[in-house]
């Protein structure tokens, strides 16, 4: 009946993309406008490289660039919400109003990097920067750059707040891999615009394999656990910079970075019950031994949402930084450790993760296990519907 109900809401909620009728030269004319002071090169310089890209990046990345050129020139959105017909606009309104008030610094910052990777995946014909070893790939979900020794995975569905789907779960898995194994010495996971991640994007629920279901949940249980293992099995120091709210699984991941800093926007909120799931990320094990049981119980039981001051006071965040001088900071400190000598942070990780290794992957197991069945629960589906009908929000 669930499944029903699912099916019959989802009917009502698809309807065909505006986004299809997006045109690049709309982009294009915002790009074009001068009014960067000369302390912006960067900005105008990746500006220009729009105009030199030889293929249509697709009307994802277009309203990314719009909205991140939006805030960075003018700031948080500050105009009327179009009406429901006018489509395009509201297309654009959207992307931008989703930056929240995410500084205009960082809007620059991300637009460069954004831009920096388009030029490599769509043969730009300019030339990348010189005098810096950034590399970028083609990913649709990810920014991933490599500069100063950091290797940065930069969740990058800004308008959906960073859920992750499941193609999302996959180019994570493939960053780490190849992260694993490129030359910097410390790899960083951050989130595009105002939220690091919503967590697991709850339309991955909604598209039901021929074996129904049962088929679906197992495949689910499958991803998951190859997913967390590659954060279990990470070689080199990683590092979670919370720009942002962050929400079920990108928090119960927190367990398995090296170290957390965190803007002081954040908040760490792991809704399992609400939601009729169960703990994942193998927090059901780091967290009690982080923050006490009592206290991971009030949060992987009781969905209570903290403070980044309060996840600090428990352990689960490192430090917390002032929003206003968060990345500039983070950073900074960030390029200083990664100028230290890289194998033997590796084999200090290595001591301190080997001891605990193999109880993580019993614990990532028993948790996939048990969520594969919390997903066929009339308790989860209900709380997806209520999600995707528009009837709920956390
Ligand atoms: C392989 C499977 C592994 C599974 C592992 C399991 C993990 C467990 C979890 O992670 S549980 C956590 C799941 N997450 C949620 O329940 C969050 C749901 N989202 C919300 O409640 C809200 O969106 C919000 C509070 C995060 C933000 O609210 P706000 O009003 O600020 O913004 P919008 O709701 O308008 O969001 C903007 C658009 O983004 C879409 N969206 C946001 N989060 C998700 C998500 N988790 N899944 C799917 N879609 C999400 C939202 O629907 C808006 O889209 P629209 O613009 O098309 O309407």
């Amino acid at each position: 009946v669930a499944m029903a109900h699912l099916a019959w809401r989802l009917a009502q909620r698809w309807c065909p993309s505006s986004l299809q009728v997006i045109s690049f030269p709309v982009v294009q004319l915002h790009l074009n406008r001068t009014a960067m002071r000369a302390s912006q090169k960067d900005f105008e310089n990746a500006m220009n490289q729009v105009k030199l890209l030889k293929k249509d990046p697709g009307n994802e990345v277009k309203l990314k660039l719009y909205s991140l050129y939006k805030q960075a020139t003018e700031g948080p959105c500050n105009v009327p919400k179009p009406g429901v017909f006018d489509l395009i606009n509201k297309a654009k309104w959207d992307a931008w109003n989703a930056l929240g008030s995410l500084p205009k610094e960082t809007a620059r910052q991300n637009y460069v990097d954004l831009v920096s990777s388009l030029s490599s995946s769509l043969e730009s014909s300019s030339q990348v920067e010189p005098g810096t070893d950034r590399k970028s790939t083609g990913y649709e979900t990810l920014m991933v750059t490599s500069e100063d020794g950091i290797t940065k995975i930069m969740l990058n569905r800004p308008t959906k707040k960073n859920a992750l789907n499941v193609e999302m779960y996959h180019e994570i898995m493939h960053a780490l891999k190849a992260a694993s194994k490129d030359d910097s010495a410390i790899t960083v996971l951050t989130g595009n615009g105002d939220y690091y991640s919503s967590g697991n994007d709850l339309t991955n629920f909604t598209d039901i394999p021929p074996g129904g279901v049962e088929e679906k949940a197992k495949n689910g249980a499958i991803l998951l656990r190859e997913f967390v293992g590659c954060f279990i099995d990470f070689p080199k120091p990683l590092i979670a910079v919370v720009n942002g709210p962050a929400v079920g699984i990108s928090v119960t991941l927190l367990g398995l970075f090296d170290a957390v800093y965190a803007s002081d926007r954040a908040t760490f909120h792991t809704p399992f019950s609400h939601l009729g799931q169960s703990p994942e990320g193998c927090s059901s094990y780091t967290f009690p031994k982080i923050m006490s049981p009592a206290k991971a119980t009030e949060m992987l039981v009781f969905g209570k949402k903290l403070t980044a001051g309060e996840a600090c006071a428990q352990g689960l965040v490192t430090e917390v930084f002032p929003d206003r001088t968060f990345q500039k900071e983070v950073w900074t400190r960030l390029k200083a450790f990664a100028k230290l000598p890289p194998n033997a942070m590796r084999i200090s990780k290595e001591i301190i993760r080997n001891r605990e290794k193999e109880k993580l992957h019993a614990v990532n197991a028993e948790e996939c296990s048990v969520l594969q069945g919390r997903w066929l629960s009339d308790e989860c589906m209900n709380a997806v519907v209520n999600f995707l009908s528009r009837k709920s929000k956390l």
